[in-house]
Formats: C-alpha cells, sequence, structure tokens
C-alpha cells in the first residue's frame, strides 16, 4: 500500500448536546479513491468540514503529509494541498467559467501586490499562465460549454464539473468531494466515475461522501462507514456490503425516518384521521 497522507485520529465534534463525530480515527493513502458512507445524519459533512478546518474538533488529531493541521484555518489547510467541493454549490454565479477555476489558483500564483496594481509584465505572464491552466483543467473535466459565459448560465452537471476543475487547479494532493453525484443525471454520473478514477491516476487521494451506493461500490477501493458519528465499518466495498452492522446501521435510519414520518402524518390528521401510513 503506498503512503498514508491523511491520518485522522480520535476526531471529534460537538455542536451544544450532539456529537456529530464521536472518535473519528481512519487513514488517506497517497492516490487512493475512499468514501465516507453512512445513513443522513451520520456526521460525514462534520468530519469533512473539521478536516479541511471549516469546524474545530474538539478531540483529536489530523495530519496531512506528515504535518498537524489540526484546528488551522481552512486557507492555511487549502495551501497545504486538500481541496474540496460543497454539498451546495459555491461558485461565483455572474463570473465566467474561467474566472471560477482562476478563482480557485490565487492562492499560488507568484505575483506580488506592486504586480498586481501596476500591471506589470509579470502580472500579465502570471495571467495567462493561469488562463492557460485553467482551459488545461476544464478540459480535464470535460466541459464543452462556452468558458467565457457567466457559470449562472450553464447546466447544473456542467457547474459541479467546473467546480472540481476549480478545485483541481490548486493543485491538491488530495480532493474532499461532498456528494458530487446528488441531482446528476444517469449519464452524468458515468462521466463522473470516469473522471475520479483520472484525478486518482493523477495520484491524487479522491475522498468521497456520496449517497449514490451503485458508484460508491464502483469507484472505491475503500469505504469508511460511519453511524451516529461513530465508524462502524471499514473495508473493500464486497466487505462493507455484506457487513451485518452496516446493513443494520441503515436499515435502522430507515426504520427512525419511517417512524418519524408515521408521527408526523398522525400530527397532521389527529385522532382518527383517515390518511394510511405505508410501511
Ligand atoms: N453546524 C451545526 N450545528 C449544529 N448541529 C449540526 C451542525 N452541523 C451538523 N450538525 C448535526 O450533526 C449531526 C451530523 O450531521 P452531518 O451533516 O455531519 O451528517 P451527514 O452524515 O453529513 O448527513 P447527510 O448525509 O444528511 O448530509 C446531525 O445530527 C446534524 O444535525
Amino acid at each position: 500500500m503506498s503512503k498514508v497522507l491523511l491520518d485522522v485520529r480520535d476526531m471529534a465534534v460537538q455542536f451544544g448536546g450532539v456529537r456529530a463525530v464521536d472518535g473519528l480515527t481512519f487513514r488517506v493513502h497517497e492516490g487512493e479513491v475512499l468514501s465516507v458512507i453512512g445513513p443522513n445524519g451520520a456526521g460525514k459533512t462534520s468530519a469533512f468540514n473539521c478536516i479541511t478546518g471549516f469546524y474545530k474538533p474538539s478531540a483529536g488529531s489530523v495530519t496531512f503529509g506528515g504535518v498537524r493541521v489540526t484546528g488551522r484555518r481552512p486557507a492555511v489547510i487549502a495551501a497545504s494541498g486538500i481541496a474540496r467541493t460543497f454539498q451546495n454549490l459555491r461558485l461565483f454565479g455572474d463570473l465566467t467559467v474561467l474566472d471560477n477555476v482562476r478563482a480557485g489558483m490565487h492562492v499560488r500564483i507568484r505575483q506580488n501586490f506592486l504586480d498586481a496594481m501596476l500591471h506589470t509584465p509579470r502580472y500579465w505572464r502570471g495571467e495567462d499562465a493561469a488562463t492557460a491552466e485553467a482551459h488545461r483543467w476544464l478540459d480535464f473535466v470535460g466541459m464543452e460549454h462556452d468558458r467565457t459565459a457567466p457559470i449562472r448560465n450553464l447546466p447544473y452537471g456542467e457547474q459541479r464539473r467546473v467546480e472540481i476543475a476549480r478545485a483541481l487547479a490548486r493543485e491538491p494532493r488530495m480532493l474532499l468531494l461532498d456528494e458530487p453525484a446528488a441531482g446528476l443525471n444517469h449519464g452524468e454520473k458515468a462521466r463522473l466515475l470516469d473522471l475520479m478514477r483520472r484525478i486518482a491516476g493523477l495520484g491524487i487521494a479522491v475522498v468521497l461522501i456520496e449517497h449514490d451506493m451503485g458508484l460508491v461500490m464502483e469507484v472505491s477501493e475503500r469505504i469508511v462507514v460511519l453511524s451516529h458519528g461513530k465508524e462502524i465499518a471499514e473495508g473493500t466495498p464486497a466487505a462493507v456490503r455484506s457487513d451485518p452492522a452496516v446493513i443494520e446501521a441503515y436499515l435502522g435510519a430507515e426504520d427512525e425516518e419511517a417512524h418519524v414520518e408515521a408521527e408526523r402524518i398522525a400530527a397532521e390528521t389527529g385522532p382518527g384521521g383517515t390518511t394510511e401510513v405505508q410501511r
């Protein structure tokens, strides 16, 4: 197995009385595709937010590339080589496709303040290089639409692709994708699968939160399963799929949802209501 890139140990996140993440320990190796799955509210996004510095863990440590980054600011963690996408797109709607990708790169373009103020030759060389590189990443993700149009005019699936291009333009060593297949159609999911494999092929580790189990089972080398903030299983897709603890966690969550739904309907219809609850 290749080198450990991310090492998360005993990480916990607390929101008032809720332990969103409760003693999570896992590792990601260079260039591997690892998925983090679990029922709604299991703590997956909270774990991502801790790793990327958006939340401060209440306990535990996060080490990336051998350097402890626990509790550092998001910008510092991003600069150390971790890029991410979000469950809800965070693009600049009025900016063009190209400018959205270039915006992701400004952390690493070497220009000083005066270059930018005075638009020196070095400034223009930097801008040209940035534009060429943005095109390269847009080619890589397969973005075929007009790149000079405002991004808000693009179909949703294409916007998702641009968000990945922007994250890649930071030249990360690890890319965290939070539900990248949400809202995509069948063909778009197939292209996403291929894209994730090509990203890993570049040696970039891909860590995926995803509810589409078909996609997860096909693309992942390993899977970490969370339930109520705790890791309940870890292993290959085949091992995880047949793990009784995993099956039970998902069935339990379904039961919980069905129960909540039944209570909601009962409250709406009141005693003697006529709505039947489907089980
Ligand atoms: N900012 C917050 N403040 C308070 N509670 C939060 C916050 N973020 C998450 N939680 C709670 O922490 C728990 C874990 O939520 P989280 O969003 O991490 O789960 P998830 O596994 O990503 O869920 P989903 O699959 O629905 O996105 C939930 O009980 C949630 O309500």
